[in-house]
């Protein structure tokens, strides 16, 4: 979507950008010209991904170049180096994803307190904390930077089975539009993504394992627009929200999920009733109208 340097001389901290979706908007920054930081907790995974970045675009004119720092989000020390290696090695830092999650479906009842605090501390403590690092550190050297979080959509609507994940998120949509309107002074811009289905293995294997996937419809066949989201799709409106281009847009989650959750209004999953089904319906309600009149 965006055309070719659109982030050229823009540095952007990737959090769990060694996998999924992550690595995904971590490919589209590169190719757009940006300096990509990314960080998780295992440091393996995070180098592999920027080895394989690094040789894969390596023909790409423009593109930016890959840092690996191992971090755990829960860990403001962790957090406070990666910020330090980034500056260190681009110079500064325009722009952060908060992307890191942790999640499994599970009967709420089933959990461990500590299950529920593994859960809320690397989403919800993991995302305040890193924003707090790199907005204090924009505050102080008069950088207009830019936060997008990786929310989903049932931080509004909320969630069974997932309901740690759901509490964090929500937690955080409400920081993403408290911090807008704090931080605006500053021309510090906070947003945010709430996606659909994008299929990820993290995603998959603790949210749609066996035998709940045999069990249940493929996540696509419940979706308007029929079937998941590609990750460029993701990765297009990440950069946009990331991007100078969308410079007057803060406080927003931005939802990209093909319309899965209108699928909550009340007559929406009606879609595979036919047209001859569909004549029927409309001579009974003819009928019951004639009759009422009668
Ligand atoms: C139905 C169709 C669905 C299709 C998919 C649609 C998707 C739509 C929207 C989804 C929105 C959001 C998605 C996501 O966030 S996906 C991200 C998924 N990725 C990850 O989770 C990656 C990182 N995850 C992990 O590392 C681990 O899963 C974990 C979060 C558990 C953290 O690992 P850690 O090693 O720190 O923790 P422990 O293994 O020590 O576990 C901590 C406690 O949690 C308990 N636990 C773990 N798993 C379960 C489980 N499945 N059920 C119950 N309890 C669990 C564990 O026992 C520990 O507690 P105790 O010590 O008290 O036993
Ligand atoms: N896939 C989907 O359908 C949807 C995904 N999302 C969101 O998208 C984002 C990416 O998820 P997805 O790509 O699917 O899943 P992944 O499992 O691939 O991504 C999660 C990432 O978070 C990192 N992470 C986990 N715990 C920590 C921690 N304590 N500190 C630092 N990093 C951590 C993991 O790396 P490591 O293990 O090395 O730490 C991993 O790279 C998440 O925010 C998720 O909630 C939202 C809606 C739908």
């Amino acid at each position: 979507m965006l055309r070719d340097g659109a982030l050229q001389g823009k540095t952007i901290i990737v959090t769990g950008g060694g996998t999924g979706l992550g690595k995904s908007i971590t490919r589209y920054l590169l190719t757009l010209g940006a300096n990509v930081t990314i960080c998780s907790r295992r440091q393996a995974v995070i180098d592999e991904t920027a080895q394989e970045l690094t040789t894969e675009l390596a023909a790409v004119e423009g593109v930016g170049r890959i840092l690996a720092v191992p971090c755990d989000v829960r860990n403001p020390q962790e957090i406070e180096n990666v910020l330090a290696q980034t500056v260190e090695t681009f110079g500064r830092v325009d722009g952060l994803l908060n992307n890191s999650a942790g999640n499994f479906i599970s009967p709420t009842e089933r959990l461990s307190y500590k299950a529920f605090d593994t859960i809320v501390d690397i989403v919800l403590r993991g995302t305040y904390y890193f924003t707090l690092a790199v907005g204090k550190y924009w505050i102080e050297n008069k950088i207009s930077g830019t936060v997008l979080n990786i929310s989903t959509t049932y931080a509004t609507t909320g969630s069974g089975y997932v309901v740690p994940s759901a509490v964090a998120k929500g937690g955080a949509l409400i920081m993403t539009k408290s911090l807008a309107a704090e931080w605006g002074k500053y021309g510090i811009r906070v947003n945010a993504i709430a996606p659909g289905p994008f299929p990820t293995k993290g995603a998959w294997d603790r949210l749609f394992p066996e035998p709940l996937a045999s069990l249940m419809d493929d996540p696509g066949s419940r979706i308007p627009l029929n079937r998941v989201g590609d990750h460029g799709e993701l990765a297009n409106l990440a950069a946009y929200l990331l991007s100078d281009f969308s410079g007057y847009i803060t406080g927003e989650s931005i939802t990209i999920d093909g319309g899965e959750v209108l699928m909550a209004g009340e007559f929406s999953h009606l879609r595979d009733v036919t047209d001859e089904q569909w004549d029927e319906v409309s001579k009974s309600i003819k009928q019951a109208n004639r009759a009422s009149k009668s």
